[in-house]
């Protein structure tokens, strides 16, 4: 019997939800509202929620030292001081492409902040296409360039062996595999892992666990799925109450419970009225298996 529970954690509905990252030392859930344009940091514990409101769609957070995080926010790389609320700029992308914004981004195995962009959505999943890139920013703060003509970058994480590192770009409906030097933070040899079945619909972020198994969101299709990188197979699925699940990423006591981010913008009124749980943070419960804490970026 499946012991699997899944509640709807944190009071506030946002438009939408992405990057969630729990920082251990704090016991605090990281998280962005994309569009809301807010970085928000949720204690389960005490149930206190606090947000810093930020002057551009936010992509994506990360760890960086106590009280301080790194941020992909609209086009720009930046710092941001919990204390003082401020975003300092400290490197600028895609400054060709004005319509351009920063989506999900994660730090890898060594302490770099990879974070890919798109352009801003005509509605959900609407976008010009293969406008985005895949950028890394390292400690001394330039920016390499991976890949550009992505549709819309998403989630990514890295194996537990630091020699593969696994992406998303949305439209392709595949998650991808690339070799992975953690030395020189090179990628080669891309290939399709896994492609999503129709129901399970866009791969959105994702996560991996401590079996070295692949977590993955699925937007539009109300679910996150559990693929082993081994044999690209899909090895297990949640459902969850809302279709537009964003991102996961585990947390609580020695990572064992999974927190799933969703969304609410681009429903009419009938769908939203149908979940209204849409743009909540869900709590998993019960899956068995833990994650690995977030690597924290090094600059
Ligand atoms: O959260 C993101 O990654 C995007 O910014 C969202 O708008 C959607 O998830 C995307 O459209 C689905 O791929
Ligand atoms: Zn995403």
């Amino acid at each position: 019997m499946s012991s699997i529970k899944i509640e709807c954690v944190m009071g506030e509905k946002l438009r939408i939800g992405e990057s969630p990252l729990w920082e251990e030392k704090e016991g605090t859930l990281l998280f962005v509202d994309i569009t809301g344009q807010k970085v928000y940091r949720w204690n389960p514990a005490s149930n206190n929620l606090q947000t810093v409101s930020v002057e551009a769609p936010v992509g994506s957070v990360a760890l960086r030292n106590s009280g301080s995080y790194v941020v992909a926010l609209g086009n720009k790389f930046g710092i941001l001081k919990w204390e003082d609320q401020s975003v300092t700029t400290i490197a600028h992308v895609d400054e060709d492409k004005p319509n351009n914004r920063f989506n999900d981004g994660k730090v890898d195995p060594g302490g770099r902040f990879f974070a890919g962009t798109m352009a801003q959505e005509l509605q959900p999943a609407v976008v010009e296409r293969n406008q985005g890139s895949l950028f890394v920013l390292l400690a001394d703060h330039s920016v390499i360039t991976h890949f550009d003509k992505v549709d819309i970058s998403n989630g990514m994480d890295w194996s537990l062996d630091h020699k593969t590192f696994f992406y998303i770009d949305s439209l392709s409906y595949s998650v991808d595999a690339f070799d992975y030097d953690v030395t020189t933070a090179n990628i080669s040899n891309r290939r399709c892992l896994y492609r999503l079945g129709k129901e399970e619909c866009l791969p959105d972020g994702m996560c991996i666990d401590i079996e070295g198994k692949l977590w993955i969101a699925c937007y539009n299709g109300g679910r996150v799925i559990r693929i082993d990188p081994e044999t690209g197979k899909n090895i297990q699925t949640v459902k969850l109450p809302v279709d537009k699940v964003t991102s996961c990423c585990f947390g609580g006591k020695d990572y064992s419970e999974m927190y799933v981010t969703s969304a609410s913008d681009g429903m009419d009124d009938q769908w939203a009225a149908r979940q209204p749980q849409s743009g909540c943070i869900f709590k998993i419960t019960g899956l068995n298996v833990k994650g690995i804490p977030p690597y924290t970026f090094a600059g």
